[in-house]
């Protein structure tokens, strides 16, 4: 019998996991996918917003300051990338300037303290390549930007570290709660769990778990962002994150450097279904027209890929997260919808402080785990490394001499360790959220096959059963021809 089980181990599952890990708890994380962080948290602006933005007196406003104030500290202890590189929301007419003001009132409302209106000249100055028609900003120093998939999976990691069980490939099919014993029955599609508590985590699906249990709360409307990703040459005409005045559909089409140095430029808004990670013709011509708006001269030919995240919007406009009514014991953290990222780890502050409550119903209370440790140790690229310690890496791994990925310079031991870790890679995606190898100029192109090599090679299994991402993204079919006595393979 597990006390929590949580669903979902996107950036929100993550974070609460490892802030429960704290506790001398027996918790699991069941994720469908066959890894972590391949929802939400993949595709998205990865902006630790300030926190002027969402409305005052919501769960929003309060867990977005909160979190963004935690992030130093947190990347601090987990290694992850973090840059504190400050955003500014960019006013090109009076209206905008309207808008400017009224979220500068908010911002002050909601606790934002280091914000303040700037003009033309001022954004002109300190953004140069902004687009010259600007004639005033909102300037907000505390905001940053992160790498969403290492945080999602030093969450991940920190908390096996620390004792949490991580089940992928467990998808949650029915939860049955059983009133006289106090524990819900969990079925998933590989074996039935018992656990005291659940947290729902699931992101888009967020709602259909909630209804597993019979409650009605709320729904989610999936709505698609898509974007564009570009060379790191055209990253330097960005230092802030550029957004444009916000409108119903969303803070709109922002530009911003990636804490690799890379430009990237989305999102739009549109209601899809569930799953739909499409990217348009149409969808992607706003981004571009959307962006110009920032930057007038951004080089969208130095267009390295482009990809779209679902954004899990609920009907009731605020974060739900909250004690289920209908069954004691269950926890929703569900519409986890922008500022999801910058708030994860309030979020997870806030849900501890939830689960204490239904324990304490219970008459129980939690206990420390005495043996937690917050840091996890540094997964450094062997190219930002020292001489002296890429040396002593060296003197014991030999792996680290060999380049893989030439776009990014990245070593075959690098990708060794990304596999190899608690939380380790399991597809070819995965090793390149971990450690970049595809993510540059040629996409994969040259080091991909490599990739799926050293995969089959430390999981042991055949090239053919190596997966691109998700479930049956097989990247092999069979051999076809072979070559001077040796296979080929496709
Ligand atoms: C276009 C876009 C831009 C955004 N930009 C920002 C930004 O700049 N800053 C910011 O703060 N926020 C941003 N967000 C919001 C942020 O990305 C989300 O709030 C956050 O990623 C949500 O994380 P999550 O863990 O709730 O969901 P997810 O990452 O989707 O994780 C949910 C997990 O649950 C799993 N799951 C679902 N159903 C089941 C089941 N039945 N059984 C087991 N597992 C299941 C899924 O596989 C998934 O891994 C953006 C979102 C979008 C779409
Ligand atoms: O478009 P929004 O408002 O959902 O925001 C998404 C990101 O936080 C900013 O791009
Ligand atoms: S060699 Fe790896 S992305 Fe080009």
């Amino acid at each position: 019998m597990f006390d929590v089980a949580i669903i979902g181990a996107g950036i929100v599952g993550s974070a609460i996991a490892r802030q429960l890990s704290k506790y001398d708890l027996k918790t699991v994380v069941l994720e469908k996918g066959v890894e972590v962080c391949q929802g939400t948290t993949k595709a998205n602006s990865a902006i630790v917003h300030g926190g002027f933005d969402a409305k005052e007196g919501t769960l929003k406003a309060k867990l977005n300051v909160l979190g963004c104030k935690m992030y130093p500290s947190i990347c601090e202890e987990l290694s992850v990338e973090y840059k504190n590189n400050g955003s500014l929301v960019l006013a090109f007419n009076e209206n905008d300037m309207e808008h400017i003001h009224e979220l500068y009132e908010r911002g002050l409302k909601n606790g934002v303290n280091e914000i303040e209106i700037i003009d033309g000249e001022k954004v002109k100055e300190i953004e140069p390549n902004v687009n010259e028609e600007v004639i005033g900003a909102l300037w907000c120093k505390s905001s940053g930007i992160v790498c969403p998939f290492n945080f999602n999976i030093a969450l991940m990691e920190n908390a096996i570290t620390n004792g949490v069980e991580l089940k992928l490939e467990s998808e949650v099919l029915n939860i049955k709660r059983i009133e006289e014993e106090n524990y819900f029955k969990i079925k998933t599609n590989k074996e039935n769990i018992k656990s005291k508590y659940i947290i729902n985590a699931a992101g888009v699906y967020s709602d259909k778990i909630n209804n597993l249990i019979g409650g009605n709360e709320f729904y989610i409307i999936p709505r698609k962002g898509e974007y564009k990703i570009l060379d790191k040459s055209e990253g330097r005409k960005a230092s802030h994150t550029l957004f444009t005045s916000p409108t119903e559909k969303g803070k709109g089409v922002l530009v911003t450097q990636t804490v690799h140095g890379n430009l990237l430029v989305g999102p739009n808004a549109q209601v899809v279904e569930k799953d739909d990670i499409t990217t348009s013709k149409s969808g992607l011509k706003k981004i571009t027209d959307g962006g110009r708006k920032s930057i007038s001269n951004i080089d969208f030919s130095k267009t390295i890929t482009s990809f779209a995240g679902v954004r899990a919007t609920p009907n009731t406009g605020d974060f739900m997260i909250f004690k289920s009514k209908v069954a004691k014991g269950f926890i929703n953290v569900a519409g986890i919808e922008s500022p999801g990222l910058a708030s994860a780890p309030a979020i997870a502050l806030y849900v501890e402080d939830l689960l204490k409550e239904v324990m304490n119903e219970d008459n129980e209370e939690l206990e420390l785990n005495k043996k937690f440790n917050p840091i996890r140790p540094k997964n450094k690229p062997f190219m930002e490394m020292s001489l002296v310690d890429q040396k002593e890496i060296l003197s014991k791994d030999k792996r680290y001499k060999t380049i893989i990925c030439r776009c990014e310079n990245i070593t075959e031991g690098e990708i060794v360790d990304a596999i190899n870790r608690p939380c380790g890679a399991r597809t070819v995606d995965g090793v390149k959220r971990r450690v970049r190898p595809g993510m540059g100029r040629c996409q994969g192109g040259f080091c991909g096959p490599k990739v799926v090599e050293i995969i089959a090679r430390e999981l042991n299994i055949a090239p053919e059963e190596v997966l691109k991402d998700y479930e049956n993204s097989k990247m092999l079919v069979g051999k076809v021809k072979e070559v001077r006595g040796e296979t080929v393979e496709i």
